[in-house]
């Protein structure tokens, strides 16, 4: 009589088998890589093929003699395809130019002079929310040279929930932002808001803007991307990080390799802020892609109280710098009259920034 086997050596044949099905497994990925390859260049939309797969549970289940249940090998199997997709998408899919797996070292941007991101220290981008003005925009350009600012904002074209609130000095606007930035020896970024404005936006500014709203208008982000002017692209209000960074490559596979992202708060449930700040997405913006990555703390926040811990969080988790409101008279401003900052408010800030604003924050 032969003895009942040991469960140690029971348990050596089952590492075996461990050992063939592995082998085997690797194998059936290599293959399933070719299959996927090859789908790729005939140019299939999809490597996922439901038709296959059932094809191929139907023969085992009439293969299968047992032990195991039919619906245990079919959930077997179904995890094995499942492993075998994410191998052939991971393979093929094409590598987006904002990646790092694309580009590993920092993009830095050097506009005249201005280095924005990499080692370059943190960049401000500051001044009002709207030009109303030449008043307005020459004493705030003033003031913000004079505390060696480089880059002066203001919004020509204002995209303003209600149809009726203040619109925009719109060309002349261009025209007074760009000869008072030029007078101070600072670049000027305004918004661009139309496929049809962005030449007359590029002739004026030194850096177009794609507002929160027009992150999804992809005909905008074309056309940004076939201007020779640096852009900085806002994250959408309910954007997820990833359609902001396939927002961004819309710009550079046109041919624009100089994008600045700048998250400026999303919406969420939170009614104490206009917005919430989203750091992580700071951090895996800086992690994922090569670009510069700046913070709007006035919209992320929408109260002027909440900036200077906001603007100092973001440069903690790495951003190449902030963007703020600044404007002589808040009170009396034409548009987000609750969060831009006076210049007395302008100089606490910076202030509060400064040991920080010094050097490189690195992640
Ligand atoms: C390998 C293929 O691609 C995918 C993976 C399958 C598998 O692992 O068997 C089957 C169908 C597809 O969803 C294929 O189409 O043959």
């Amino acid at each position: 009589m032969t003895q009942p086997r040991t469960i140690e050596d029971l348990r050596s044949e089952v590492d075996q088998i461990n050992r063939d099905l592995l082998r085997l497994l690797s194998q059936r990925g290599a293959v399933v890589a070719q299959i996927g390859h090859a789908k790729t260049q005939e140019g299939r939309p999809n490597h996922y093929d439901p038709a296959r797969e059932e094809q191929q549970l139907k023969e085992l289940e009439a293969l299968n003699e047992g032990p195991f249940t039919t619906a245990a090998v079919k959930a077997i199997f179904k995890e094995i395809f499942k492993a075998s997709l994410d191998l052939e998408e991971s393979n093929d899919k094409k590598q987006l130019l904002v990646s790092r797996k694309v580009k590993s070292d920092d993009t830095v941007l050097d506009i005249d002079g201005v280095r924005i991101g990499g080692d370059a220290p943190p960049i401000i981008i500051a001044g009002p929310c709207s030009i109303e003005s030449e008043e307005q925009m020459e004493q705030t350009a003033a003031f913000l040279a004079g505390k060696g600012i480089k880059i002066l904002r203001g919004g020509a074209y204002k995209p303003r929930t209600s149809p009726y609130g203040f619109q925009g000095m719109g060309v002349d606007g261009l025209i007074l932002g760009s000869r008072v930035a030029k007078e101070q020896g600072m670049l000027f970024i305004t918004e661009v808001m139309d496929t049809r404005d962005v030449e007359i936006v590029a002739e004026h500014a030194d850096i177009l803007q794609v507002g929160a709203r027009n992150m999804h208008n992809f005909a905008l982000l074309r056309e940004v991307g076939r201007a020779r002017r640096p852009v900085l692209l806002k994250r959408g209000l309910s954007a997820t990080i990833e359609e902001w960074l396939y927002a961004a490559e819309y710009i550079l596979s046109e041919g624009n390799p100089e994008v600045i992202l700048c998250e400026r708060g999303i919406r969420t449930y939170e009614k104490w802020t206009r917005n919430t700040l989203d750091l992580s997405a700071v951090a895996l913006a800086k992690q994922e892609t090569h670009l510069p990555v700046i913070v709007d703390v006035t919209h992320a926040a929408g109260r002027r109280d909440l900036l200077i811990p906001l603007a100092k969080a973001a440069l903690a988790v790495g951003a190449d710098g902030i963007h703020v409101e600044v404007h002589p008279s808040p009170a009396t401003a034409l548009s987000d009259n609750e969060q831009q900052l006076d210049f007395a408010g302008y100089d606490r800030f910076i202030g509060a920034l400064s040991a920080q604003l010094k050097q490189p924050v690195s992640v």
